[in-house]
């Protein structure tokens, strides 16, 4: 098992600069992710691990041997490709045998050991029986299920999977991200995944690194970014968020007050940092705000008008008018919410995240 670092890397190409001093550390036999949108440098990062790339500044260690400047072939990661990458003249078994054949001297195995570690991997991927197709004649999730056994066929001691689920539909996609999830823990390699899916993300990770133009915003268990996000990007990116921007007034013990113009009220919030600004942001999650009877104000207490109702099986959303402006409120599935609805909700106060309100 292999613990991975990355120290301070930067990639530059022409005027782009790629990654931007990114450092982060993934444990031994961890699943963690990089999240971001197209362009902020996942993949980059990913083949700079891989050794496809070396960056202009900054190193890259495997447990604690630098492999910057080490050949991709000498480190013995695998990769996984959103198109597959698989070999279109060869069946599948050869596919997945491909890479043990060019390491069988350095490896010493016999025609025998190879067929039982094809075998192995194809059966780790359920893919049993069709050894003898070719690519072409499989379906998409059976394609990747080949990619995915033949990069785990030669044992890596990490493994990066580049966005391995976008080519396929969206059940697909939730059937294969369960199976990659228990594979991984099964086999236990430490593992790097590439999306721009943040519910993948949250859903497969041990831990995510949220990227955005090419730096590292925040990293940590999906939870932990998802309760507690330090820059607006990331609590914008990941989850749905009502995002007031306000004017902060000052502590209440642990509470941070904020004045909110388009609510025509004071909010109380936690927040992940020290010191804030003075101009400041306001996150609520949808499904944090509890509908309450209560007509005398609390803490966090909003009213409004109901002007638009989804029903999206698990839950009703409702676009609340309040104010000058209008929430997205998540409600349970067992309510009825009519358009002209007046609704009276509260935002726990250790709910509701208080940041700057820049983004970056
Ligand atoms: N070989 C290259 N030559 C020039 N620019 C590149 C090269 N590879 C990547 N870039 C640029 O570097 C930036 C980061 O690209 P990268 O592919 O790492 O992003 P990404 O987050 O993986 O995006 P996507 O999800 O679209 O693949 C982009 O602006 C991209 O255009």
């Amino acid at each position: 098992m292999t613990r991975v670092r990355l120290e301070n890397v930067t990639k530059v190409y022409g005027s782009v600069v790629a990654v931007d001093h990114i450092s982060f550390e993934v444990e031994s036999g961890e699943l963690f992710t990089l999240l971001g949108p197209s362009g902020c440098g996942k993949t980059t990062t990913l083949r700079i691990i891989a050794g496809f790339e070396v960056p202009e500044e900054g190193k890259v260690y495997f447990d604690d041997e630098e492999v910057t400047f080490l050949k991709p072939y000498l480190r013995n990661t695998a990769m996984v490709f959103q198109n597959y990458a698989l070999w279109p003249h060869m069946t599948v078994y050869d596919n997945v045998a491909y890479g043990l054949r060019i390491r069988r001297r350095k490896l010493r195995l016999s025609e025998e050991d190879i067929r039982r570690k094809v075998r192995w991997a194809l059966e780790l991927v359920k893919l049993e029986g069709l050894e003898n197709r070719y690519p072409l004649q499989l379906s998409g999730g059976q394609q990747q299920r080949v990619a995915l056994a033949r990069a785990l066929v030669v044992e890596p001691r990490v493994l990066l999977l580049d966005e391995p689920l976008s080519n396929l539909d969206a059940k697909l996609r939730i059937e294969m991200r369960e199976e990659i999830k228990r594979l991984q823990k099964k086999l236990g390699i430490t593992t790097i995944y590439v999306t721009h899916d943040q519910i993948e993300a949250m859903s497969i990770s041990d831990r995510i690194a949220v990227m955005n133009k090419g730096k590292l915003l925040q990293y940590g268990a999906p939870r932990e970014v998802y309760f507690k996000p330090t820059n607006l990007f990331v609590a914008d990116f990941l989850g749905r968020s009502n995002i007031l921007y306000g004017e902060f007034l000052g502590w209440e013990n642990e509470y941070a007050l904020v004045r909110i113009p388009d609510l025509d009220a004071d909010i109380l919030g936690v927040s992940p940092h020290k010191d804030l600004p003075r101009k400041v942001a306001v996150v609520m999650r949808p499904e944090i705000m509890k509908i309450t009877e209560s007509r005398v104000p609390t803490d966090n207490y909003i009213i409004g008008k109901i002007d638009l109702v989804m029903f999206l099986g698990d839950r009703v959303e409702v676009r609340l008018s309040t104010g000058k402006t209008s929430l997205i409120v998540y409600l349970p599935n067992t309510m009825y919410p009519t358009i002209g609805q007046e609704l009276k909700l509260v935002a726990p106060k250790d709910n509701v995240i208080v940041i700057p309100a820049v983004w970056e």
